[in-house]
């Protein structure tokens, strides 16, 4: 290195240096304050509210109003996100179960919205995760409810029929999928690794790049990593978490043949989210069976101007061709207007469930 280069590159390290001073200073004074807040909660006779999904929302909401750049508002709020949940677990270690295994979508999910402070339990089946909030031995879960091009997740929308869980939360999340190997080109690549559901989504991709490879579907994407590690000349179609897990090269990425795949996930707690001026109310209704009741049940919410940003429908599994519509709302069920349709709705409906309300997802 020249002499020159040198004092230049000196001079900038020097403020960076000062900089990560002030950084390491700032960050041990926000996490005095949130082990502050977690000790009044505790005095108020709120510990179990260490969490609070409505707080974080409108912090990262308010960081990214604020952010002048060069970093985008998608980094900063990792950046956050982070630092949240570190000072949170300061407060409290969070755990929080999901639809594994370790390195699956829902994983990523999970750690896009808790941070990597939180303790994640991954569970072989949507039934275990929901099961391990309502047996106490996690405080979240996150299971994922539809997806932009396979639709609905049926057992996750069943399992919020019966479930006493609140819905608290949502997580939008891209899927990339990636194609990894420990081969260096896709001529030495002789059998594709991936769970049936991301072999489908990458089909086209598949078809023009390696047509005479054959497609193992396995069990889940990280399976297939592992796989694509242990076996020469084998490939497998996995996120970025499964890579990093298994540790196995990237060869092409984002092979996705919809580049607008995305995923959404929801939190479930035991309470219910306070209002954090953004936020979704997820319902689950049924109508009389007569012409025109579905029209009738909507029309409360039309006429208190709360619009809907989502109506699924699913067979009512106890009575044959009766069905039940799974509606999502923009707003709170703590504010008035919607809280007035909720009252108009109980009155026109056979059967209402507010599954919870919560901050639409900050991304
Ligand atoms: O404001 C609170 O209630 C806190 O506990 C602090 C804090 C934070 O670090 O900003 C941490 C955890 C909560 O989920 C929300 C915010």
């Amino acid at each position: 290195m020249s002499d020159d280069l040198q004092k230049e590159l000196g001079v900038v390290r020097d403020e960076i240096d000062a900089i990560d001073a002030q950084l390491l200073e700032l960050l041990n004074r926000r996490a005095r304050c949130a082990q502050q807040v977690g000790e009044i909660k505790a005095r108020h006779g709120e510990a179990g509210f260490i969490y609070r999904p409505e707080r974080e929302a409108q912090v990262l909401r308010r960081i990214q109003g604020l952010n002048p750049g060069p970093l985008s508002n998608e980094n900063v709020t990792w950046l956050f996100r982070e630092v949240m949940s570190t000072c949170l677990s300061l407060e409290q270690p969070l755990s929080v179960a999901f639809l594994g295994p370790l390195g699956s979508f829902t994983g990523s999910a999970a750690t896009k919205h808790f941070g990597h402070a939180a303790r994640l339990l991954p569970q072989s089946s949507i039934d275990d995760v929901f099961r391990e909030v309502e047996a106490g031995h996690a405080h979240y879960a996150v299971v994922p409810v539809e997806n932009s091009t396979e639709g609905a997740v049926g057992r996750s929308m069943d399992l919020l029929f019966s479930t006493p869980l609140k819905i608290c939360g949502e997580v939008v999340l891209r899927i990339h999928q990636n194609l990894m190997t420990r081969e260096p080109s896709l001529d030495r690549v002789t059998k594709v690794y991936s769970h049936a559901q991301s072999l489908a989504q990458c089909h086209e991709w598949l078809n023009r790049n390696l047509p005479n490879v054959p497609r193992i579907s396995v069990g889940s994407n990280s399976q297939a990593a592992e796989l694509a590690m242990q076996e020469a000349g084998a490939a497998a179609i996995a996120g970025e978490a499964a890579a990093e897990r298994f540790n196995v090269p990237i060869l092409v990425a984002n092979i996705e043949d919809e580049p607008n795949n995305t995923t959404r996930f929801v939190v479930l707690g035991r309470f219910d989210a306070g209002i954090s001026g953004r936020d979704k109310t997820s319902l689950i209704m049924s109508a009389p069976n007569r012409t025109g009741s579905l029209h009738n049940l909507l029309l409360p919410l039309a006429e208190a101007g709360v619009s809907m940003t989502r109506l699924e429908s699913r067979p009512a599994r106890h009575t044959l061709w009766e069905y039940v519509f799974f509606v999502d709302i923009d707003g709170h069920r703590d504010e008035p207007k919607v809280a007035k349709a909720l009252a108009e709705l109980q009155q026109q409906a056979a059967y209402l469930k507010v599954l919870g309300s919560y901050p639409a997802a900050v991304y």
